[in-house]
């Protein structure tokens, strides 16, 4: 068995008399990018500042790297770097100055640091404006520079590219990933944007009225929620029977869109076509995070 970089038992956690956080369950290897997604209360942001230690579990075991980020909580945040709404920063000090307190706090002795994450992150034209005058996506900016000084092992991100413009989110997806590479930073990423955490993560957690109901890669997924595919296929073929080699279709512009019991049949029906008529494009249309969350949600709303 391949042992688990992060391991979750039985955790529950209630606010007053809210239950926010039962029976979770969840997993991580080291070095993996894992997306935790769900809807608006779920409970992703109390999960993750309990993995961090900020907050204490009502009962459940957590192991992080060996560690118990109750007992252990100093040792993990050490190890760790995390972005939150809040991100923590001062208002007051500039962006160079905030940078220079966590670096020391954090023990960080490579002083070049400070300038190589303002550099990557676009902000050294304004290293020495105050905090409190910076834009929402340069707050987030700085605080994903925090959460890197010390070059963490792991990184817990939530919503780490709310309030970014599309150059700052690639910027900021693009060089997570390349992190994840170069280093094996195992990461957590909680987002809404699913298009976004599918082009960074490895495998997704579903979490839905405080606990995972779900988890897995996408292809294990579709594997699992995806009964009937649905393939987009751009080609010059007319057909004028209702189905086409038995397979049911609609047709959108100049593009068939073919219901298909399985990938297998992707050649099956593509070889058809390419005997009378030519192809100029094929893609798979719900086999998407999206739809496979929608697909996660339904299936929890009949059980
Ligand atoms: N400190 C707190 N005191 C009381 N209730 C809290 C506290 N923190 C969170 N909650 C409640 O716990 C529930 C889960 O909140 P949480 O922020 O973990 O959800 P989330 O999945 O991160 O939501 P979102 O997608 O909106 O960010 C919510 O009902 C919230 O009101």
């Amino acid at each position: 068995m391949v042992s688990k970089y992060i391991h979750v038992n039985e955790l529950y956690k209630s606010f007053d008399q809210q239950v926010v956080l039962q029976n979770v369950n969840f997993q991580v290897k080291k070095g993996e990018i894992i997306g935790l997604i769900g809807p608006n209360g779920a409970g992703k942001t109390t999960f993750i500042r309990i993995l961090n230690g900020v907050i204490k579990a009502d009962r459940g075991s957590i192991v992080i790297a060996g560690l118990d980020p109750v007992k252990d909580g100093d040792d993990i945040r050490k190890k760790s770097g995390i972005v939150t709404e809040s991100a923590g920063l001062y208002h007051q000090m500039s962006g160079e100055e905030n940078l220079r307190f966590f670096s020391d706090l954090y023990g960080v002795q490579n002083k070049n640091r400070i300038i190589e994450l303002l550099m990557l992150f676009d902000l050294i034209d304004h290293k020495d404006k105050q905090v409190g005058k910076y834009s929402t996506g340069m707050k987030k900016r700085l605080a994903l520079a925090k959460a890197l000084l010390h070059k963490p092992d792991i990184l817990f991100l939530d919503e780490p590219t709310n309030g970014l413009d599309p150059d700052g989110i690639k910027l900021v997806l693009s060089y997570l990933k390349k992190y994840n590479e170069e280093t094996g930073t195992t990461m957590i990423i909680c987002s809404h944007v699913l298009h976004q955490l599918e082009t960074v993560c490895q495998s997704f957690a579903f979490i839905d009225h405080g606990t995972i109901v779900e988890q897995g890669t996408v292809p294990e997924l579709a594997q699992k929620y995806i009964d009937v595919l649905k393939v987009e296929v751009e080609t010059t073929l007319k057909p004028i029977t209702p189905k086409y080699q038995g397979y049911n279709y609609t047709v959108d512009g100049n593009k068939l869109i073919f219901e298909l019991p399985s990938k297998q049949e992707i050649s099956k029906l593509l070889n058809e076509i390419l005997k009378t008529d030519e192809v100029f494009s094929v893609t798979t249309l719900n086999t998407d995070l999206e739809s496979i969350y929608f697909k996660v949600r339904e299936n929890g709303h009949d059980k």
